[in-house]
């Protein structure tokens, strides 16, 4: 299990660790601050001057052998400016020269910062950045300090431990000092530029949510970030990944993340974890007591792998369901049946081979073949059509098939979205794009979009746990920081960014294949939240490995080679 923490249970799991007697926590700003050093070494080999290390580097210009190292740490008024000053000192030991600044009130710095300040001050002064804005005068020797390389020697490393998980209000004082030193959201990409290297997560980003505060968007832009123990929602909800850079996370020696003493498991969200989901790929065991894996059981027939109907549009809007249909079977389900008003038979009927496809004209037909208790699954929504979909989406949820609405099915309802939730069940999922999330849920759109001026921030998180609360079902709310909650609390994160990045998966008629990935899923006895995280790990993973280039069909296409490779 990979918990993705906030800044309170963070916290917490400070506190119980210095309550233990375990450590203290000095103690653990002083590994912090090695693992900062270790991390940027790590990253930029060039940059450690211990051994003989290799010194090689293609985008930065390489440091002068005879010349010292240059950092410029800056340090805020918390303990995430403790771990900067624990970091100059160690980079100092190491002959590097550090100019220091501190950004607030030295009588303010809490105890273990005040410590770690004044074991830098038998090494190197501190400059003053006046909170909340720095002076003109302060601005300049920042400014001297950080000279590009082209005016005079620039510094190798601008070290950010300005804020951390501490951040609570917006950083806009900053605005001046981050242009100056060309760190901020606004610096261009620029090779010759020195590594910025942020403690813990980038100043100005929200830990809880991956959200800039204030209506100025001032925060630093990161090309390493170094956090501790464990992720934390920021670094990967929202824009929080656009100025992280690299994020590593560094041991502190902290109690194993699944140890979270009074923390509730209910209030965590989940990181995607490869390990979890191939334990259930491999573990679930179906009603007959066949192992459920993708593999299919040796003994299972089609049925007992279920049967999944997906209901098309009409003519010319049926390519949205075909490609759920395809995702469908791939994954696994027995059979896979295409449910088509007439005047799209033809169109259906030469374009599918594997997948079966059944006329269903309007409710009442839909009525009858529901009578089949085989079907299993129900998917509404991908090409639907709004009206076909008022029509239909009522008999397909009183029927009590495990369900997904997507698309069409989503948008029918924007007028009364109360009337759809009167009718979902606990086997429903629902699969919105933001869009149509703010469709049916716009008071928690609402307050996802307004600039949070307070942290922390709400978050795709806790939107999503809310919407799913109100829906009464499972709710995966679509995007590169895909969220996935059930109405009880659970909730996890399928995020597509770092190592995982696959931006061209935001490509027409990939939701459609994702929506038929959870059906095919729910038709083999996936349990909701289950089929839901399931689904989108493994459309993240055919997404990767097919890579640039990628259309929807695709998808489906790469599933065989994914599961292969899965189950190895
Ligand atoms: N937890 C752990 O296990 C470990 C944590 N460690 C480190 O500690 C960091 C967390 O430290 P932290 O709690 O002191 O928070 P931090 O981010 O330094 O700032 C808080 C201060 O900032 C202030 N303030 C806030 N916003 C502001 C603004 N916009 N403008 C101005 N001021 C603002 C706020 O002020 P106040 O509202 O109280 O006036 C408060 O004084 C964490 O990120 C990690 O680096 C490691 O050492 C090892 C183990
Ligand atoms: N930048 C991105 N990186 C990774 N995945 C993305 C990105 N943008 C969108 N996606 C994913 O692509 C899919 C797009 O679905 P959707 O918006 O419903 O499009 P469509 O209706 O065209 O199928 C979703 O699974 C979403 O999570
Ligand atoms: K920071």
């Amino acid at each position: 299990m990979t918990d993705l923490l906030t800044a309170a249970q963070m916290r917490a799991i400070e506190q119980a660790a210095i309550e233990s007697g375990d450590v203290t926590g000095l103690e653990l700003m002083e590994r912090a601050g090695q693992g900062v050093v270790e991390a940027i070494f790590e990253e930029w080999p060039e940059l450690d001057k211990r051994g003989a290390s290799p010194s090689r580097s293609l985008t930065y210009p390489r440091p002068d052998e005879e010349d010292p190292l240059r950092a410029v740490v800056l340090c805020g008024p918390g303990n995430n400016g403790g771990d900067g000053f624990v970091v100059a000192r160690l980079l100092r030991e190491q002959g590097w020269e550090v100019a220091v600044f501190l950004y607030g009130d030295l009588e303010k710095l809490p105890p273990d910062a005040r410590v770690n300040y004044e074991r830098w001050l038998e090494l190197g002064e501190v400059s003053k950045l006046t909170l909340p804005t720095p002076t003109k005068r302060e601005v300049s020797k920042l400014e001297k300090h950080a000279a590009r390389p082209s005016s005079s020697q620039g510094p190798d490393l601008i070290l950010d431990a300005l804020f951390g998980t501490g951040l609570i209000r917006p950083i806009g004082g900053l605005k001046p000092a981050l242009a100056k030193l060309q760190i901020g959201s606004e610096a261009d990409a620029d090779p010759w530029w020195p590594r910025v290297v942020s403690v813990d997560i980038p100043s100005g980003l929200c830990a809880d949510s991956g959200r800039i505060l204030g209506d100025e968007g001032v925060i630093v832009g990161a090309h390493l970030t170094v956090t501790f123990h464990s992720k934390k929602r920021g670094h990967l909800l929202d824009v929080g990944a656009q100025f992280c850079g690299k994020t590593v996370i560094v041991d502190i020696g902290l109690s194993s993340p699944s140890d979270l003493g009074s923390i509730s498991r209910k209030s965590l969200a989940d990181l995607h974890s490869e390990r979890r989901l191939r334990r259930v790929l491999s573990q679930l065991v179906d009603e007959s007591g066949l192992p459920q894996n993708l593999s299919k059981a040796s003994f299972g027939h089609k049925y007992s792998h279920g049967h999944a109907l997906i209901m098309t549009g009409g003519p010319g809007k049926t390519g949205a369901a075909r490609l759920a249909a395809r995702g469908a079977l791939r994954i696994g389900a027995g059979l896979v049946t295409l449910g088509v008003p007439p005047a799209a038979q033809m169109e259906v009927s030469v374009q599918v081979t594997a997948v079966m496809l059944q006329r269903v004209e309007s409710a009442d037909g839909l009525s009858k073949i529901l009578e089949d208790e085989r079907l299993n699954a129900l998917c509404l929504g991908p090409g639907l059509g709004l009206d076909r979909a008022r029509d239909l989406v009522p008999v397909a949820l009183a029927a009590e098939r495990a369900t997904v609405l997507d698309a069409d099915a989503l948008t029918a309802f924007a007028d009364d979205p109360a009337a759809l939730f009167g009718m979902l069940h606990e086997n429903c999922v629902l699969t919105p794009h933001g869009g149509e999330f703010a469709l049916l849920f716009p008071d928690i759109a609402e307050k996802l979009k307004a600039v949070p001026i307070k942290g922390p921030a709400y978050s795709k998180v806790d939107a999503t746990r809310e919407a799913a609360g109100r829906a009464g079902c499972v709710v995966l709310f679509k995007g590169p920081d895909t969220v996935i909650a059930d109405p009880n609390g659970r909730c996890s994160v399928n995020s597509a960014v770092y190592e995982r990045a696959a931006p061209w998966l935001a490509t027409a008629g990939a939701g459609d294949v994702l929506a038929g990935f959870i059906t095919g899923l729910l038709a083999r006895r996936f349990s909701p939240l289950q089929a839901a995280e399931t689904a989108a790990w493994l459309h993240v993973e055919c997404a990767r490995s097919f890579g640039p280039g990628l259309i929807a069909e695709d998808l489906p296409e790469q599933l065989p080679r994914v599961l292969r490779e899965v189950g190895s």
